[in-house]
C-alpha cells in the first residue's frame, strides 16, 4: 500500500502514543510485577488517551499486550506469573489512533540480568538499526533482511524465521512482509509512503521456533534467549522516519 503525505501525521500520533505506552511501562516492570499487571495498565492507557490495543480480540488473542519473557520468541500471553529478577522481557503494543495502528515493542530487563542476555538485548536492539539504517527510496526489502541478518549472525546470534515484520497502516497487517534475513537487491523495491514494521527477532542459540498448545506462545527449540525490538517506521523521499521513538528517549535498551 503506497501511503500519501497527509498519511504520515496520523501515522506520527499514533506511533508516539504506542511509544509512550511502551514508555509508561518502563516504570511499572520490576521483580514481582506481574504481567497481567502491565496489560492492565496498557490497556488503561489506551482508554484514557482515546486509543484501542489492537491485539485484543485478534484472531482470538484477547490481551492488549505481549510479553515474552526469556526464551519465549514473541506472542507470549500476560499472565498472573510474577515477573523475576535476572529475566529479560519484550513487550509488544499496537495501538489504533484515528484507524491508524503504531506497532512497537521493547526488551526490558528485570533486576539484575546476566550478561550474556544483556550482550542479546544489545544485539538485538543494534539489528534492529542496522535494518532501518538500510531503509530508503529505492531500496529492497531484502536489503533490510541481509542488513540484519550479517549483523545479528555476525555477533554469533541466531535470527528467527517464522515471524517476519509487515506492512501497516489502516490495517494491522498488509504488504509487504519484512525478513529479517535475506540477500540485497531481492524482494520488493522500497518506495515513499510504504509503511511497514522492523521487528527482529534474535537468538542465542539456534533459529528454529515452536509454538505451545496454547496456540500462541512461540518458544525457542532449544530454549536459549530470544530478544526482540520493533519500530513503525515510513519511507520518505529521502529516507526514513521512524513513527514509534519515545519522546523521553527510553527506546535505547531498557537497564534496571
Ligand atoms: C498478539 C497480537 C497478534 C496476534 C496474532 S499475530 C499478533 C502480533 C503480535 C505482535 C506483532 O508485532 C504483530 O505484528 C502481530
Ligand atoms: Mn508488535
Ligand atoms: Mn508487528
Ligand atoms: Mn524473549
Amino acid at each position: 500500500k503506497l501511503h500519501g503525505a497527509s498519511d504520515f501525521e496520523p501515522m506520527r500520533k499514533a506511533g508516539r502514543l504506542t511509544a509512550e505506552a511502551l514508555d509508561l511501562l518502563t516504570e511499572a516492570v520490576r521483580p514481582g510485577v506481574t504481567t497481567e499487571s502491565l496489560d492492565k495498565l496498557a490497556f488503561e492507557f489506551a482508554m484514557d488517551h482515546g486509543a484501542y490495543p489492537a491485539s485484543l480480540d485478534y484472531r482470538g488473542f484477547r490481551k492488549s499486550i505481549c510479553t515474552s519473557i526469556n526464551h519465549v520468541v514473541c506472542h507470549g500471553i500476560p499472565d498472573d506469573k510474577p515477573l523475576r529478577d535476572g529475566d529479560i522481557v519484550n513487550i509488544d503494543v499496537t495501538l489504533i489512533v484515528d484507524g491508524w495502528h503504531g506497532d512497537s515493542s521493547r526488551m526490558y530487563l528485570v533486576g539484575d540480568v546476566p550478561r550474556r542476555a544483556e550482550r542479546l538485548v544489545q544485539v538485538t536492539y543494534e539489528s534492529l538499526m542496522r535494518g532501518i539504517a538500510a531503509v530508503k527510496p529505492g531500496a529492497t526489502t531484502g536489503d533490510i533482511g541481509a542488513a540484519i541478518q550479517e549483523y545479528a549472525e555476525g555477533e554469533r546470534c541466531s535470527i528467527v524465521r517464522e515471524f517476519c515484520g509487515h506492512g501497516l497502516g489502516r490495517l494491522f497487517h498488509d504488504e509487504p512482509n519484512i525478513l529479517h534475513y535475506g540477500y540485497r537487491g531481492e524482494g520488493a523495491v522500497l518506495k515513499p509512503g510504504m509503511f511497514f514494521t522492523i521487528e527482529p527477532m534474535v537468538n542465542l542459540g539456534r533459529p528454529h521456533v515452536k509454538v505451545l498448545s496454547d496456540g500462541w506462545t512461540a518458544v525457542t527449540r532449544d530454549r536459549s534467549l530470544s530478544a526482540q525490538f520493533e519500530h513503525t517506521i515510513g519511507v520518505t523521499e529521502s529516507g526514513v522516519e521512524v513513527f514509534t521513538l519515545s519522546p523521553a528517549g527510553l527506546h535505547q535498551p531498557t537497564y534496571k
